[in-house]
């Protein structure tokens, strides 16, 4: 068959698709995605079963859409394999290089709805055409429907006002009350943490985003009680949610701490304790909603509003598309809903970036929440004529670290800015930043081995714990602290700079110098990192705990637990677990270490890239080490996450 053929003929398409599979470049799904589709329309051109296989492949990489003009201008951003695949993808996509070409061809295939914006018509929720082509982005329905669903939903929801809003003389004296002017002057030019309170007491959606430290939950807490005083405490119901349970663990131990500090609030100041006492422990979004397991299905959804009047989800950066279209629907029409997170940080793990999507082109407000920011936290915002995302005056970007060592928070700008000489010369400069620029092995395993690494740790496991149960349990509560304040990250999870090669020369190391046994999978001192959430034991996806023996000498896993009093689960038990002397990045989102150390391939890869490098520094309190070459270094600055998503144009579209 020549060239030609191949390339015009559906038949000869699926041909070239199942190549692709066959070098493992495709995924079985995304090959029977195309071959379904020209089942269902024999006649259709060759381009839609290319299209429908790149749009599956694409979606298992994170996108929510195929953006034409962005993927055809540089199909190389989004498609990464061996070079001579991507040869011939872009040889086969010269066919059809241009947007126009395929929104024609596309848009008379019966399998694909072409939305027409010059002739709206309703639409109609139960077409079931598995493609949608709309304003140049191709979709598969669901995640069309999902982009829908949030962009109506949050414009209206930012442009109605909570249910019963407090006025702007209640509101202003609160607000200088429990945001004093800091009295060493170091102030931002705007009091960032003040004004996204005032607009989430005024509006049903706001999002407060920010690095680590500047104060989210510290924010977020004042809110709570500013809510608390203004309302009934006892009837309103405020609900605490996180992607997933270690976030949400730690949503409740900031919270906790930061709700102490708190200053008294008027007349309330003596309820607030209790009023926070019950508004409970925060929850999983799976869990709030009611996960159906098996299914994509939520107990909660339109028929079945959650029961809730206030929501508050942190990491939000974690929300993938789908779960936030799930939360939307299920969320009452009076509830306001409160997004805490970091725009900057990975996306979701599944397709869609959301946060980053509703955080873009913000920073501008319209002129009533200019006004009323004015009245309630007495400075005044620039007005904007008009931002491109209808969301805007809804956002707030908390700007100033209250946490961070200034060195770490140095490197963590100048990365999100791009700024890559200005990272080297900080790596060089801090003496909190450690680069070790020809990294091998034996030098991870120094550091691991060192005061700054898990010495302190392998000595008191050594140690063994006493048998009398109070002292035990005091003993393992330190074991779990000394393991949180330091961790190995790395990129990627397989390969010698990999979770698993770095774990396992871990282990060979505590074995040959006898630090620890460590032979067969289950020894004293393993971190256990848990891979799948398991209800019947209560532990997520996400969890570690610690083997040791219990006060009997029985090896048990040791898990962080309520009222600091760790839990024992039987190794045996567990059935989804690995060693964690090293995690990913991915892994490690929610979490903070006072030393964090990041291990970068010596080979460059595609998940190499600027957030990735962001968010492994964002986890270090006190210290950040790095193993990467400079070339590895200036390719991670330099590569960004790119997801394609028709999320920002739904937005703009559903304000029309
Ligand atoms: N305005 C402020 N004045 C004094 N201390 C503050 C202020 N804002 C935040 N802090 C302190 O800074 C630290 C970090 O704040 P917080 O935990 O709220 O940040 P965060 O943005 O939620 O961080 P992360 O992203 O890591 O969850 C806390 O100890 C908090 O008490």
């Amino acid at each position: 068959m020549n060239q030609a053929t191949r390339h015009t003929h559906p038949e000869a398409i699926l041909q070239v698709l199942q190549d692709w599979t066959e070098a493992q470049w495709l995924r079985a799904l995304d090959l029977s995605f195309a071959r379904f589709l020209l089942s269902l329309e024999p006649q259709a051109p060759a381009l839609l079963p290319l299209a429908a296989a790149l749009l599956a492949h694409l979606e298992g990489e994170g996108h929510t859409c195929l953006q034409l003009d962005l993927f055809l201008h540089a199909p190389d951003r989004f498609l990464s394999g061996p070079p001579e695949l991507i040869t011939e993808i872009r040889h086969i996509l010269a066919a059809w290089s241009q947007p126009q070409q395929w929104m024609d061809l596309l848009s008379t295939c019966r399998v694909v709805e072409y939305i027409d914006h010059t002739h709206p018509k309703i639409q109609d929720d139960n077409s079931e055409t598995p493609l949608v082509l709309d304003q140049g982005c191709l979709y598969l329905r669901r995640y069309w429907r999902d982009a829908q669903c949030i962009a109506r939903t949050l414009t209206e929801r930012v442009s109605h006002r909570a249910l019963n809003p407090v006025s702007a003389e209640t509101l202003n004296p609160l607000l200088t009350q429990l945001f004093p002017a800091d009295p060493s002057g170091a102030q931002e030019n705007l009091p960032w943490q003040k004004i996204a309170c005032a607009l989430a007491m005024r509006g049903r959606f706001t999002i407060i985003t920010g690095g680590p430290g500047t104060g989210k939950t510290y924010t977020a807490a004042r809110l709570m009680a500013l809510l608390m005083a203004q309302h009934n405490s006892e009837s309103l119901r405020i609900v605490l949610a996180a992607p997933t349970g270690k976030a949400a663990v730690r949503i409740n131990e900031s919270l906790h701490n930061a709700i102490a500090q708190l200053p008294p609030l008027g007349q309330q100041a003596k309820d607030l304790a209790a009023a926070f006492a019950r508004i409970g422990p925060a929850r999983t979004l799976h869990n709030l909603l009611g996960a159906r397991p098996g299914t994509r299905r939520f107990r909660h959804d339109r028929q079945h509003l959650l029961d809730l009047d206030v929501l508050i989800v942190d990491e939000a950066s974690m929300i993938h598309q789908e779960m936030m279209a799930a939360l939307l629907r299920a969320l009452p029409e009076h509830a306001q809903l409160i997004l805490l997170g970091d725009q900057d940080q990975l996306a979701s793990v599944e397709a869609g970036a959301v946060l980053a999507d509703l955080c873009t082109h913000t920073g501008s407000y319209d002129s009533a929440t200019c006004t009323w920011v004015e009245t309630t936290c007495n400075c005044t915002l620039a007005t904007a004529r008009h931002s491109s995302n209808p969301l805007s005056s809804g956002v707030v970007r908390l700007q100033r670290s209250h946490r961070f060592n200034v060195g770490i928070g140095a490197l963590a700008d100048a990365v999100q800015q791009g700024q890559t000489s200005l990272a080297i010369q900080t790596l060089h400069q801090e003496a909190v930043l450690e680069w070790c620029e020809t990294p091998e092995v034996a030098q991870i395993l120094q550091l691991a081995d060192s005061h700054s690494g898990y010495r302190p740790l392998w000595e008191n496991i050594r140690r063994a714990g006493s048998k009398n149960i109070e002292e035990h349990a005091l003993w393992v509560q330190q074991i779990l602290e000394q393991y949180s304040a330091f961790r190995l990250l790395c990129a990627l999870r397989q390969g010698p700079w990999g979770v698993t090669g770095i774990n396992q020369a871990i282990e060979d190391h505590l074995q040959e110098t006898g630090v620890l046994k460590t032979q067969g999978l289950w020894y004293a001192g393993r971190p256990t990192l848990i891979t799948r959430n398991d209800p019947q034991l209560g532990l997520s996806n996400g969890d570690i705990g610690i083997a040791l023996p219990d006060p009997a000498g029985k090896l048990r896993v040791y898990f962080p637990g309520n009222d600091s009093w760790p839990r024992a689960i039987l190794p045996s038990r567990l059935k989804y677990s690995e060693s964690a002397w090293a995690m990913t990045v991915h892994k490690s989102q929610g979490s903070e270490f006072q030393h964090t150390a990041l291990i970068l391939p010596a080979q460059d890869s595609a998940v190499i890239r600027r957030e990735l490098l962001y968010t492994a520094i964002t986890r270090a309190r006190e210290k950040f080490s790095l193993f990467a070459t400079t070339a590895i270094l200036e390719q991670a600055i330099t590569r960004r996450t790119l997801r394609m998503s028709g999320l920002l144009s739904a937005l703009q579209n559903s304000a029309n």
